[in-house]
């Protein structure tokens, strides 16, 4: 079964012990041996339920970060940094929740970035519709809310 076939964000790889077939998520880090499927698809009009890793900037609605540390960079500075830690996320050097525990700018930095299910009306609405419209496993291109811009991850 190629990639492509496969749930987004799950790659097949080889066990170098024994040969066999198994399969990796590349944001989560989760492997199994079973196949992945799509899981039954959820109805819209519930919830979601993503993990995000936010950059905040010196325009953001509060530009401080959870530990209370002052946010001097400007948008564009944010946007790099962003863009960087999302290449470290898609070439698998680092999880999802690794990253954003690490260098969010958000609370959720302590659960790995996760926000937890959600329905619609309860986050601002950029970060609502693209959360709506990932499949599971997806991770979404940078998000401007007034917070300042995210990497999000549709985990259920
Ligand atoms: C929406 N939310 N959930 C948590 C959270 C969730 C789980 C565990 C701890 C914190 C923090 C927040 C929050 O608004 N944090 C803000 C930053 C922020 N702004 C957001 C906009 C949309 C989605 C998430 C967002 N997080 C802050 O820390 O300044």
């Amino acid at each position: 079964m190629a990639d492509g076939d496969l749930p987004s964000g799950w790659q097949k790889k080889q066990s170098r012990s024994s040969g066999r077939d198994y399969y990796l998520n590349i944001y989560t880090k989760e492997s199994q041996w079973e196949l992945p499927t799509e899981p039954a698809e959820r109805n819209r009009a519930e919830e979601v339920q993503c993990s995000h890793l936010l950059v905040k900037h010196n325009e953001s609605r509060r530009p401080q970060n959870y530990k209370g540390e002052k946010i001097t960079r400007n948008k564009e500075e944010a946007l790099a940094l962003l863009q960087g830690y999302m290449t470290k996320i898609q070439m698998g050097k680092a999880s999802f929740a690794e990253m954003a525990r690490q260098y969010s700018d958000c609370s959720s930095a302590t659960k790995g970035g996760d926000l937890g299910p959600f329905g619609r009306g309860a986050m601002q609405k950029p970060f609502e519709e693209v959360s709506f419209s990932l499949k599971v496993g997806e991770m979404s291109k940078p998000v401007w809310t007034d917070s300042g811009v995210h990497i999000i991850l549709r985990t259920a």
